[in-house]
């Protein structure tokens, strides 16, 4: 029997799901676009009996527009995505606020909620903790939404040990020169903080053309153009998740 989403993400990561197939891939000077054929089959379980949306997970390199591009998806689909609020021991930006940016904790409390077995993954990220609880996915499924989780490269080797299955995209920047730029004028990052960060990106940037590893990677260049290729990856959910909504 299939199960959802719902249920079998609980599975630990020691239970690893089965690679998924090969991923169809185009590309263009100015994208590299894989899709994989999977992507948007949360309904195809749904029709299986019991699974909801199928998550989402957004990651790239500190910088390359993960957080803007989720924004613009939550405006226009008023209702329809869910953010998974993270826990970090980072401290707030000027505007951000705890419980819906992050649940903001101390380093103790993040050491004990890991040991509790409160984290679905967690990491350490240019010197903070990071991660995402059980609870965080589960306060979005409980409205039928389609969950985004916003995470790094660490996470995403980590869910892909579980039962989740989501759609995993990558944002990346044109180049590491205008992801530097795009950091500093952010103005939210120490000189220390920013070179850990573009330290990472690096280095994930070579991790994510490992193949399969992605069912779709956005070159975010021009906003627009990348937001209208997040809408079309995620087409099929969207309509899915809507009808299901409306019926
Ligand atoms: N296509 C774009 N062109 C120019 N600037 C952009 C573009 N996309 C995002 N930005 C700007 O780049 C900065 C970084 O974007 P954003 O904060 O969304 O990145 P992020 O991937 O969420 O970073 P982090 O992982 O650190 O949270 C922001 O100031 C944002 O306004
Ligand atoms: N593995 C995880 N990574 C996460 C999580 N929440 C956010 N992140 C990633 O951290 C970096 C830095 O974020 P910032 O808000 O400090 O700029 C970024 O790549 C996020 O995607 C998480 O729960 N787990």
């Amino acid at each position: 029997m299939i199960r959802s989403w719902r249920q079998i993400f609980r599975v630990t990561a020691a239970d690893a799901a089965p690679a998924g197939p090969a991923p169809f891939v185009t590309s263009s000077v100015a994208q590299v676009y894989k899709r994989n054929p999977e992507v948007g089959c949360g309904q195809a379980l749904a029709k299986g009996g019991m699974a909801g949306p199928r998550p989402v997970v957004l990651t790239g390199p500190s910088g390359a527009g993960k957080s803007t591009l989720l924004k613009m998806l939550m405006r226009e689909y008023e209702g329809l995505f869910g953010f998974s609020v993270s826990h970090t021991t980072r401290k707030p930006r000027p505007g951000e606020v705890h419980g819906k940016d992050y649940h903001f904790v101390t380093l103790e409390d993040m050491k004990k909620g890991v040991e509790r077995g409160d984290f679905i993954e967690h990491a350490v990220f240019s010197g903070n903790m990071y991660g995402t609880s059980t609870a965080a996915v589960q306060a979005v499924q409980a409205n039928n939404q389609i969950c985004i989780l916003d995470i790094d490269m660490q996470g995403v080797k980590s869910i892909k040990k579980t039962r989740l299955n989501p759609i995993y995209i990558s944002i990346h920047p044109p180049s590491v020169q205008i992801l530097e730029k795009r950091l500093r004028d952010r103005n939210t990052e120490s000189e220390e903080s920013l070179q850990k960060r573009l330290n990472a990106a690096i280095e994930d940037l070579e991790i994510s053309k490992e193949p399969g590893l992605f069912d779709a990677i956005i070159v975010n260049d021009d906003l627009e153009e990348a937001y209208t290729k997040l809408k079309g990856i995620l087409g099929e959910e969207i309509k899915q998740t809507q009808s299901g909504k409306n019926s």
